[in-house]
């Protein structure tokens, strides 16, 4: 499994003053599990996008495992995300018409000219595991905590090494976003993938082991956070 490895990113928007993102130095062992915190505006997304190669770094550097993707042609950046990083979105890209299963598997299906029986047997799984009990049923059809579950089914399916969350239980309700939550931890875990999670719920927050927390693009100690959760090593030590 890769690790993060950051220096010197900068992430500028026009018409924006400040950089949307401003990271010096920022190392994520591998397996660690992340929450990704901080208000509206302070560059959440924009992180999610550059450290899973959604958007091109245009400065610095991020490297998972030695592979700066910053440095990937676009198209050799899209085959590895494919490969590496499973995405789970607040808004779940589910197809309808398809059942669950059929969900499951088609990012595979688009990606390999034949499935393997091997997925097919690990989105059953997988299905199973998140306590889908009817794979066959039609999407559209299953609740907003069903769907996200499947959304997680899919993110794994390919057993990533990198597990990115972006408000992954912000529209469900206590109980199915703290299933969803413990899921991601759990699947992650088996598989010792790297998980990150943006988020602003203190369930999901409390169950990661560290803590980043962005105020306008940069790294700061978080106020007040679980003692076990303390920021994870960004050196040097950003300023409050
Ligand atoms: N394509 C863009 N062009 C111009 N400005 C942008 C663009 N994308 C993001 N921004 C700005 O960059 C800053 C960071 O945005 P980002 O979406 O990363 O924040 P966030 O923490 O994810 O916010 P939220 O919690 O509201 O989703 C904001 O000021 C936003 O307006």
């Amino acid at each position: 499994m890769p690790d993060l490895d950051i220096r010197d990113l900068v992430v500028r928007f026009t018409g924006l003053e400040r950089p949307a993102l401003d990271i010096p130095e920022l190392v994520l062992p591998a397996g660690a599990h992340v929450a990704l915190t901080g208000p509206s505006g302070s560059g959440k997304t924009t992180f999610i996008n550059i450290v899973t190669g959604l958007e091109r770094p245009p400065a610095g550097r991020v490297a998972w495992g030695g592979t700066d993707i910053g440095r990937l042609g676009e198209g050799a950046r899209d085959r590895w995300r494919a490969t590496h990083v499973g995405l789970v979105m607040q808004e779940f890209h589910l197809f309808p018409g398809l059942s669950a299963l059929e969900n499951v598997l088609l990012p595979q299906r688009l990606a390999q000219f034949r499935l393997p029986p091997r997925l097919r047997a690990e989105a059953g799984r997988l299905l199973e595991r998140v306590g889908i009990e009817r794979p066959g049923q039609k999407i559209e059809t299953l609740s907003r905590g069903q769907m996200q579950r499947v959304a997680v089914a899919r993110a794994l399916v390919a057993r990533p090494g990198i597990i990115v969350a972006d408000e992954p239980t912000a529209s469900l309700d206590a109980e199915a976003g703290a299933a969803v939550a413990e899921l991601l931890s759990a699947l992650a875990g088996e598989v010792g993938a790297t998980l990150l999670v943006a988020t602003h719920d203190a369930c999901l927050i409390a169950g990661m082991e560290r803590v980043l927390h962005l105020e306008a693009g940069r790294l700061v100690p978080a106020a007040s956070l679980p003692a076990a959760s303390a920021p994870v090593s960004a050196a040097p030590a950003p300023a409050v």
